[in-house]
């Protein structure tokens, strides 16, 4: 039913819009009224608050309900907003031309919108935007679907925390959750909060080939991509993969390294990167980023391409700026494929194929690109040079192409020819010398006398309107031309919209070779932009090897907001403790290092004066205070978690970095978990970089143990950072010191300094010793100096006097 008052039946619109709406229950239906797209009852109420809009009624004789609309020409900005809310949009639209109707214009569901499955280029962002399906069964399987570039693969894998991993890694827009685990609560409540994304349901019937469960999920996403996109969709083949065969990095490594999303709002190692020119080559840079290599072979290859355009910076200039004009041709191809590209879809093609053969020019040998000549002919001679968004606007075909289309086109002008001919005609037999021919919407084409000659008008002419000071009139010959020139441009519209269609066809039968041109200019693209930024930012080629070596390393994001101090690393399969006062710089050391192995296993050089890099098989972190508030643990529990992981999966070949460990517990704990974890990662041979500020690590008695500090000094005005890193560990903690820089209130810093003094009596062990010496003497034979003298010695001991010059 519809929300509403009244006693009467739904008028007719209404029933039509309940019809539509009750066949998409999950959705939010908009039903095109003229210019706008309506909603009533109470999804008109939920439309009203959701954008702020004013609620009106829609009222007939008897029946009265709520509506509220959105104007088409605002649907982009409007839609995009709704979707963000979480709402999944039906759009019904008037499928035939309002006066050509009889009665009530039909209208059909012709999109449905949700955010795991957009196509329409205005409402997507350039990234990738996948649709992803869960299930169990030996595992997790889990598929991603992109519908706008009709990329889909997916994987089986064996824990749950490698699962989100893998979402975290692909960021899915919506996700369809198999039965079971949509109705395992705690499953579902714990997802929900990691992944707060838009759930919806698909059956989960087993398509294609493997184990169950990938089936499982692949069924239900070409299920629900067919559901929203019409039983025509069909994505490239299913591609299993193995995220084994890339550099594993788990969603903490993510996170901490700030590879997409800024932690405190700063930039991040994509936005340094991301110097392509295309939709496409962004979008592969990313996934690049994603998916590091294991291997030297195919990274030497991606550095060859890379070093030459370093080399050669005319040709990536040149390269860089025809790029810059190419269209979206992955998602291009999507839609060719789909049987959905507007006209517009292939005036940008046209644009597009036009710059290939320049491209090639360019590069010679260097690229192969799919001929896609013919088709850019076939374009150039049938498409007006500018063109209109939808099909039904018409005015896409250009004269000469088409016969028929041609032939109509000039029966339509003799047609208006006609009543330019009528005017002078008419004139000349009438002797009305203001006589004029007009047209409007409601009439048509009419003759128009002024009130002076109404005398002059011929019996034949029927008066249809009436004004103040002039009539107008019609003829039958009038009316019949008129049905003619609309029939004409009928004809016109329809035989335009045929040639589009066989045009479009024609473009559909090389969507793959437009796909196979895409993938290679998006390599082209980010080899061109990892070069671009080599020479802005003066990075240089890595090179690959079992020692760590690296001379003059900078942290890429850092080092573009302040004046950045380059060091050196070395080191193979070590323990380096890294100690320094707070602020000095342990953090960053750790990240650039990570950053540099990273930017090497892309395949891109790195901000360093010399690089050479065992190739890593996993980035494993644990830095800062990466508190789970979602997921309601404590930071110490999560920073367990993290360190169990690490513990967990770090091989020899792995890259670790330890920014603290142990700090969220009393100070005795966290040293005996600091140590252990230091050990145990000793033993497992890892590439290991552990900042900390517990002293007794430098002192362990381990063979692979290597101390560097951040040089700081102590001054009169309190320290100076000097961000250099030096070997041995760093001489004492700056804590106090820092926290009076930092305007912690004088008395406060002054008591922190005296219990600094006690803690440290006791922690080296001197409390016992004033205590022994205090328990050893007889107050009773001491004469007055010697007590005196006793005191002297006791307050040197506790302020931490060497023990052996006071003992003697
Ligand atoms: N090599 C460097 N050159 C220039 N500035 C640097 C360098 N390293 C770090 N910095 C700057 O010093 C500040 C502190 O760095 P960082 O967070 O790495 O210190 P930290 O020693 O890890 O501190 P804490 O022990 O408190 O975590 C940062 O804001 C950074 O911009």
């Amino acid at each position: 039913m519809l929300k509403g008052e009244g006693p009467g039946p739904l008028p007719p619109l209404l029933q039509q819009y309940v019809e539509l709406r009750d066949r998409y229950p999950d959705y939010l239906l908009l039903f095109q009224v003229g210019d706008f797209y309506e909603c009533f009852g109470e999804d008109a109420e939920r439309l009203a608050r959701a954008l702020g809009l004013v609620l009106t009624h829609k009222s007939s004789k008897d029946f009265t309900t709520p509506m509220a609309g959105i104007p088409i020409r605002a649907f982009d900005a409007y839609a995009e907003r709704l979707l963000k809310m979480g709402f999944r949009l039906a759009v019904a639209d008037q499928v035939e031309p309002a006066e050509e109707a009889e009665g009530l214009v039909r209208r059909e569901v012709t999109q449905l919108l949700t955010p795991g499955t957009l196509v329409q280029e205005t409402l997507l962002s350039k990234e990738a935007n996948y649709l992803a399906a869960i299930a169990t069964g030996d595992g997790f399987g889990v598929a991603f679907l992109d519908v706008s570039t009709g990329e889909f693969k997916g994987t089986l894998l064996k824990s749950k925390s490698a699962l989100y991993d893998e979402l975290f890694r692909h960021r899915p827009a919506e996700v369809l959750l198999a039965p079971e685990l949509r109705e395992n609560r705690e499953f579902l409540e714990e997802f929900q909060k990691r992944f707060p994304v838009m759930l919806s349901e698909a059956p989960f019937e087993p398509l294609g080939e493997g184990p169950l469960a990938l089936r499982r999920v692949q069924g239900a996403l070409l299920w629900y991509a067919r559901w929203t996109q019409g039983e025509g969709f069909s994505p490239r083949p299913f591609r299993p993969y193995d995220p084994g065969a890339f550099m594993h990095l788990p969603e903490a490594t993510l996170r901490a390294l700030e590879i997409f999303e800024p932690i405190r709002g700063q930039d991040t190692l994509f936005g340094v990167l991301d110097e392509t020119r295309t939709a496409f080559g962004r979008r592969l840079l990313q996934s690049w980023l994603r998916h590091p290599l294991l291997e030297a072979g195919p990274l030497e290859a991606r550095l060859d391409r890379v070093e030459r355009f370093v080399r050669e910076g005319a040709l990536r200039e040149g390269v860089r700026r025809l790029l810059f004009r190419l269209a979206d041709l992955e998602r291009l191809a999507a839609r060719l494929e789909m049987g959905r590209a507007s006209p517009r879809d292939l005036g940008s093609l046209r644009r597009s194929l036009e710059i290939l053969p320049e491209l090639r020019a360019l590069l010679g040998e260097e690229v192969v690109l799919p001929d896609l000549g013919s088709l850019l002919e076939e374009l150039r001679a049938a498409l007006e040079e500018e063109l209109p968004l939808k099909l039904s606007e018409g005015g896409l075909i250009r004269q000469g192409y088409d016969p028929h289309l041609d032939a109509l086109r000039q029966a339509q002008r003799e047609g208006v020819a006609y009543f330019l001919e009528l005017e002078e005609r008419e004139k000349a037999r009438t002797g009305i010398p203001t006589l004029k021919v007009g047209y409007n919407a409601v009439f048509g084409y009419y003759l128009e006398v002024t009130r002076p000659y109404y005398e002059r008008v011929p019996s034949e002419y029927k008066a249809i309107q009436t004004l103040k000071d002039r009539q107008r009139y019609t003829l039958p010959e009038i009316k019949e031309r008129e049905r003619e020139l609309y029939r004409l441009e009928a004809q016109i519209r329809r035989r335009e919209e045929e040639v589009f269609l066989e045009l479009r066809e024609k473009a559909r039968k090389e969507a793959e070779a437009l796909r196979e041109a895409a993938r290679v200019l998006a390599e082209l693209d980010v080899y061109a932009a990892l070069a671009e930024v080599a020479v802005r930012y003066g990075y240089v080629r890595p090179r690959f090897g079992d020692r760590l070596h690296i001379r003059g390393g900078r942290h890429p994001v850092v080092e573009r907001r302040t004046s950045f101090v380059p060091n050196d690393l070395e080191m193979a399969h070590e323990l380096v403790l890294v100690t320094g006062p707070n602020m000095a710089g342990k953090s960053t050391y750790l990240r650039q290092t990570a950053l540099i192995a990273l930017l090497a296993q892309i395949g891109s050089f790195v901000p360093a004066e010399e690089a050479t890099l065992p190739l890593f098989d996993r980035i494993l972190t644990r830095i800062g205070a990466s508190d789970d508030l979602a997921g309601g643990k404590s930071t110490f529990m999560v920073e367990m978690e993290e360190v169990a992981l690490i513990l967990k999966e770090a091989t020899e070949r792995s890259l670790v970095l330890l920014d603290e460990v142990g700090r969220g517990t009393s100070s005795l704990d966290g040293v005996a978990i600091a140590t252990a974890v230091a050990e145990a990662l000793h033993e497992r041979r890892c590439y290991t970089l552990f900042a900390t500020h517990y002293f007794e690590l430098t002192a362990l008695p381990l063979s692979r143990l290597k101390n560097l500090h951040v040089a700081a000094k102590e001054e009169e005005g309190g320290l100076t950072f000097y961000h250099q890193v030096l070997p041995g560990p760093a001489s004492k903690s700056y804590g106090v010191e820092v926290a009076r820089m930092a305007g912690l209130p004088k008395e406060v810093v002054e008591r922190a300094k005296a219990l600094l003094q006690v803690l440290t009596a006791r922690r080296e062990g001197v409390a016992e010793a004033v205590l022994e010496k205090l328990i050893s003497l007889d107050p009773n034979t001491l004469t007055p100096l010697e007590a005196l003298r006793l005191l002297h010695e006791l307050k040197a001991l506790a302020l931490g006097a060497p023990l052996d010059t006071i003992k003697g």
